[in-house]
């Protein structure tokens, strides 16, 4: 492993030049763009953050792919498990239309049901008016919209164009401004879109700089179908971050190519220290096809650990929640470190 013998107090540059020593062959075989990872300098190259906040997205994203019904009680019980792990941030469930995503039907239930605590916040996605109304009503004091740097992605997701999405958010956020509720900002098909292929980081810079101006108080870049690289994450982030500041972002990264944690590892790297996940790893999005979940809970918080990098998050609360759920799903877990520690 790459990483293994770093040490948080090292410095980026002594890590990169420790890498440099490898074979280019290696190299060009670890990253397809091994020259923009290697040469990051200046701006770029920061230290590790000290802490890193996890939002752990596993009750929407991870439940709302799911074909058969998850009763109501079973995610109420799996927020109130992960309420319990130390996280700050988890993401509860979406006021989509149920005609779109049946699975989260159920949101006024589970947002009233759960038991919130008070240093816990539950966002929930509201892709327009309509639903931000229905949240607030069911209870919520904090919510997310979602855009897409892809044209075809916004059709098929949201039912509109990326021009249409920005005015319904604008509607949203001036709503939430009025009523005090933060609103956070998701911009999906980050590192490549499903239907359009590569995504111009230049594309993506457009639409966060939008929804920073509208009023979002963070983005999180989406890797919805997993296909970044650490090389195509480094490239992306050296293009935002040229626009916004880093604090204002955090990485969503999907594990479908085996790729999130080195992509994750890119992120912070480069300055970023907020981290999308999701217990046991559950999840894709039903408007993509074919991508698999998150990256697990539970294998950011280890590797995050190992770097000596704080969380709040209890390793072993983590596990059991993604034991509970998988359980409930009767299927086994996607965190090879949840598999690791069974063993
Ligand atoms: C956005 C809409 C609603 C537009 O859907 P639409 O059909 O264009 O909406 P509309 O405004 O034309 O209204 C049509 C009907 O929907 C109803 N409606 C309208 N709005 C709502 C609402 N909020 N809640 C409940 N019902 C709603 C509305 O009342 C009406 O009902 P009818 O008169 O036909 O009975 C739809 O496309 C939708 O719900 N899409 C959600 C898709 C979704 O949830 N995708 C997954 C989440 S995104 C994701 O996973 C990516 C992310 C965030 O994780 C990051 C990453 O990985 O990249």
């Amino acid at each position: 492993m790459l990483y293994a013998s770093f040490e948080r107090k090292h410095s980026t540059e002594d890590v990169l030049s420790c890498l440099s020593v490898f074979p280019k062959s290696i190299v060009k075989w670890l990253c397809p763009a091994p020259s923009l990872l290697f040469n990051l300098q200046g701006p770029d190259v920061r230290s590790f953050p000290d802490f890193v906040k996890i939002v752990e997205v596993g009750p929407r994203d991870g439940l709302q792919n799911e074909k058969e019904m998850v009763p109501t009680e079973v995610k109420i019980q799996l927020i109130d498990m992960l309420s319990q792990t130390g996280l700050s941030v988890i993401e509860a469930t979406s006021f989509v239309s149920s005609k779109w995503v049946a699975q989260m039907a159920d949101h006024t239930e589970v947002l009233k049901g759960i038991n919130k605590l008070p240093h816990v916040r539950y966002p929930v996605l509201t892709p327009n008016l309509q639903g931000f109304q229905t949240a607030v009503e069911a209870g919520a004091t904090d919510v997310a919209v979602f855009g897409s740097a892809s044209e075809t992605f916004s059709k098929r997701n949201i039912n509109c164009s990326i021009e249409e999405s920005m005015q319904r958010f604008e509607r949203v956020i001036s709503a939430a401004k009025q009523a005090g509720i933060p609103v956070r900002g998701y911009v999906s098909c980050a590192l490549g879109c499903p239907f359009e292929g590569a995504v111009q980081p230049t594309q993506v810079t457009k639409v966060v700089k939008r929804l920073l101006e509208l009023g979002c108080y963070e983005v999180s870049l989406g890797d919805t179908t997993g296909v970044g690289t650490a090389g195509s994450m480094a490239a992306m982030l050296h293009a935002v971050t040229a626009e916004v500041p880093v604090h204002t972002l955090a990485v969503h990264c999907h594990d479908t190519y085996g790729q999130a944690l080195a992509n994750i590892l890119t992120a912070l790297q480069m300055g970023v220290s907020v981290v999308d996940s999701s217990v046991a790893g559950l999840g894709g999005c039903p408007y993509a096809k074919g991508a698999s979940g998150n990256v697990s809970t539970e294998d950011v918080v280890y590797m995050l650990q190992g770097m000596g990098i704080e969380t709040g998050v209890d390793l072993s609360k983590v596990i059991e929640a993604g034991e509970f759920i998988c359980r409930a799903l009767n299927r086994p877990t996607n965190s090879k470190v949840a598999r690791a520690t069974k063993a």
